[in-house]
C-alpha cells in the first residue's frame, strides 16, 4: 500500500538522529557515538591549533563594524578540509545540516532533494584554562559584506566529555514570550548543536579548568551573500 502524500512527507522529515533538545532557536542531537568520536579525536591529534585571529580568524580587515567586538575571543583553532581528511564525519555533518534545514528551511533544495549549499572548511577549536569566545556574536549577517556572511547553518560538534573541563559554557540568547534570555546549552561529547547562522546570538564563557574542544561546520549559500553576488543577493536581508 502506498502512503498518502501527507504521511510520506511526515516520514521523510523524521529525524535519523536522537534529538536531545529542541527549541525554536536551536536543536541538540546525538551526532557521533563513542567509537566514532575516538576515531575523529585520533585524527585531530595531528592538528596544531593556533591562536584565532580576528575578524572571524581572517586577517582582521572586516568592513563591518558589528564584527569589531569579535576581538573578544581567545582560543586556538585550525581549519581543515574534513571531506578529504575524515569523510565519514563530513557525511554526518552534511546530514546534520539537512536535519537543521528540516526545522528551519533556509537552504533551498533541488528536485532530487539535495541541499543547494556549499561547505566551508571546518574549524577545530581548542579552549584551555582562561580561554573563551566571550564576544556575543552571530556567525553571519544577512546584510553583511564579508565572505562568511554566506553562512546559513551552523553545526557545533562537542568533542570533549563533560568532565574534561569546567566553565566553557555555550551560551545563547533565546526568545521567550516577553524578551530574550541567556541560556547555557548542555552538550555531551558527540552531541551536535544546530542553529541558523544568521539568527542565534551566542558565545563561549571562559574555561576554568581542563580543555574544551569543538568542531564548527558551516553550510554556505553564496547566493544569499552580498559579497559573493556583487551586492545582489537573491534572498532579502
Ligand atoms: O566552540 C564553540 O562552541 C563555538 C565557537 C563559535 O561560536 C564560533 O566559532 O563561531
Ligand atoms: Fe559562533
Amino acid at each position: 500500500m502506498t502512503a498518502s502524500p501527507v504521511r510520506r512527507r511526515l516520514r521523510s522529515k523524521k529525524s535519523e538522529f536522537k534529538i536531545k533538545e529542541r527549541t525554536g532557536d536551536y536543536i541538540v542531537v546525538q551526532a557521533l557515538d563513542a567509537k566514532e568520536l575516538q576515531l575523529l579525536l585520533a585524527h585531530l591529534k595531528r592538528k596544531r591549533p593556533r591562536p584565532a585571529k580576528m575578524k572571524n580568524e581572517g586577517a582582521g580587515d572586516s568592513d563591518d563594524e558589528r564584527k569589531a567586538r569579535y576581538a573578544d575571543r581567545d582560543s586556538c583553532i585550525s581549519w581543515f578540509n574534513i571531506e578529504a581528511e575524515c569523510p565519514f564525519v563530513h557525511q554526518r555533518l552534511k546530514k546534520l545540516v539537512r536535519e537543521g534545514n528540516n526545522h528551519w528551511p533556509i537552504i533551498k533544495v533541488d528536485g532530487r532533494g539535495e541541499l543547494l549549499c556549499t561547505y566551508e572548511d571546518t574549524q577545530y577549536a581548542v579552549y584551555g584554562p582562561g580561554q573563551h569566545f566571550n564576544a556575543w556574536h552571530q556567525d553571519a549577517f544577512a546584510k553583511g559584506n564579508d565572505p562568511e556572511d554566506a553562512r546559513q547553518m551552523t553545526v557545533v560538534l562537542m568533542l570533549s566529555e563533560r568532565g574534561a573541563y569546567t566553565g566553557g559554557e555555550f551560551q545563547a540568547k533565546v526568545k521567550m514570550p516577553i524578551r530574550k534570555v541567556t541560556r547555557s546549552i548542555s552538550l555531551d561529547a558527540g552531541d551536535a548543536l544546530l542553529f541558523p547562522a544568521k539568527r542565534l546570538m551566542h558565545r563561549v564563557s571562559k574555561v576554568k579548568s581542563g580543555t574544551r574542544k569543538t568542531l564548527v561546520f558551516w553550510a554556505l549559500d553564496k547566493k544569499s551573500s552580498r559579497y559573493h553576488t556583487g551586492g545582489k543577493p537573491d534572498i532579502p536581508g
